[in-house]
C-alpha cells in the first residue's frame, strides 16, 4: 500500500512556564498514513494529539522532523505547491460551532471553500454544492439555511463537505464527533467510513473513545506525554496490547453495565500525566507503570515489534504479550 503521509521523527514545542522552559507537546514522533485508511491516535488528554495533527497541517510549526505529502517533504516546498499539498491535507475540528461562520447560509459557506481552490463558473460551484451536501448525507434544502439554524451533527456535516470542496486525500479530525449527542454520533461516525470508501480519503482519527476508534480504525497509535508507546493494526493493538500504558488505556473504557463497571477489578489509570516540561529520565510511562524497574529510569526503552506491524515502545512488550496469550 502506498503512503499518503508520512510524518518523520516530528518535535513540535511550546514555551513552557518558567525562564528557558519547554513543553515538547510532540516529540520525535513518526507515523504514516496510506490511501483510503482510517487510523486512530488515542491517548489521555494533553498527551499531545492535538499538537500532533495541527503541526501536519500547519497550524503549528515543527521544531524538526518531517511531514511527507504524496512523497514529497512539505519542507521542500513553497508557493503554489506547498498550497496545494496543504490543501490537500484538511483538518476536522471538534467544534462544529466554531469552525462555521454564524452569518452564512451553508451554500455560502461550502461555495467560499470552492472559490478558494477556483472553480470560477458559478453555476458549476452550484452544482458541485449540491454533490457535496449530498456526499455528507445533507438535503439540498439546507442550502439556504444558515449555519446557526442547524442542529450540532448537520453543522458537522457542514463543515465536512466544507473540508471535501477542496478534494482532500487525507483529513485530520480531531475529536469530530465527541461534541455531538450521542445519538448522531454513530451516524456522523458512518460518514467518515463512507467517505472512506466513496472518496479513498484517508483519516487520522483523533480520539478519547476507544471503542469507537476500534470500531473505525483498521490501525491505531497510542501516544503518551509526545510520543507513539505502541502502534499497530486494531486488532493486534486492540487484541493484544503490548505497552503497559495501552494496557491501562484500555481496562479504564467504562463498562456500557454499571453493574460491571461497580465489580471492577482492574483499577483505573493511576496517578497523573507528568509534567511533558519536566519529563520522566528514560521511560516517560515508568512513573505510573506497575513493571518499571531501575533500568527503566536510565535508558529510553527499545522499540520492539511483535509483527511486521505491531510495534512497542517498551522493553517488557514480549513477556506482556506473551502474557496476554496465556491469559486468553
Ligand atoms: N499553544 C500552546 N502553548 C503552550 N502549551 C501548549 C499549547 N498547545 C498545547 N500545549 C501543551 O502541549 C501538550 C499537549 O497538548 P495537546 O492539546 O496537543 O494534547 P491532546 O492530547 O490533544 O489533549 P486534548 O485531548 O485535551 O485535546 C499539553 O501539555 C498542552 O498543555
Amino acid at each position: 500500500m502506498k503512503a499518503v503521509l508520512e510524518v518523520e521523527h516530528l518535535v513540535t514545542s511550546f514555551p513552557g512556564v518558567g525562564r528557558g522552559k519547554t513543553v515538547r507537546a510532540v516529540n520525535d514522533v513518526s507515523i504514516v498514513l496510506h490511501s483510503g485508511e482510517i487510523v486512530g491516535l488515542v491517548g489521555e488528554s494533553g498527551c499531545g494529539k492535538s499538537t500532533l495533527g495541527r503541526s501536519i497541517v500547519g497550524l503549528e510549526k515543527p521544531e524538526s522532523g518531517r511531514v511527507i505529502f504524496d512523497g514529497v517533504d512539505l519542507g521542500s516546498l513553497s508557493g503554489n505547491r506547498l498550497r496545494a499539498a496543504r490543501r490537500a491535507v484538511q483538518y476536522v475540528f471538534q467544534d462544529p460551532y466554531a469552525s462555521l461562520n454564524d452569518r452564512q447560509t451553508v451554500g455560502e459557506a461550502i461555495d467560499e471553500a470552492l472559490i478558494i481552490v477556483g472553480v470560477a463558473s458559478k453555476a458549476e460551484r452550484s452544482a458541485r454544492i449540491g454533490q457535496l451536501l449530498d456526499q455528507v448525507g445533507l438535503a439540498s434544502a439546507v442550502r439556504d439555511r444558515f449555519t446557526r439554524e442547524l442542529s450540532g451533527g448537520q453543522r458537522q456535516r457542514v463543515a465536512i463537505a466544507r473540508s471535501l470542496a477542496v478534494e482532500p486525500r487525507v483529513l485530520i479530525c480531531d475529536e469530530p464527533v465527541s461534541a455531538l449527542d450521542l445519538s448522531i454520533r454513530a451516524q456522523v461516525m458512518n460518514l467518515f467510513l463512507d467517505l472512506r470508501d466513496q472518496l479513498g480519503v484517508a483519516c487520522l482519527f483523533i480520539a478519547h473513545d476507544l471503542a469507537l476508534v476500534r470500531q473505525a480504525a483498521t490501525r491505531v497509535y497510542v501516544m503518551y506525554l509526545g510520543k507513539i508507546v505502541e502502534g499497530g493494526g486494531s486488532d493486534e493493538v486492540y487484541g493484544r496490547p503490548s505497552h503497559p500504558y495501552t494496557q491501562m488505556l484500555l481496562a479504564s473504557v467504562p463498562e456500557a453495565d454499571p453493574m460491571i463497571e461497580r465489580r471492577r477489578k482492574i483499577p483505573l489509570i493511576k496517578g497523573e500525566i507528568p509534567s511533558p516540561t519536566n519529563p520522566p529520565s528514560g521511560c516517560f510511562f515508568r512513573t505510573r507503570c506497575p513493571l518499571a524497574v531501575g533500568e527503566c529510569a536510565r535508558i529510553e526503552p527499545p522499540t520492539i515489534f511483535l509483527t511486521p506491524t505491531h510495534r512497542i515502545a517498551c522493553r517488557f512488550a514480549n513477556e506482556i504479550a506473551q502474557k496476554s496469550l496465556t491469559d486468553a
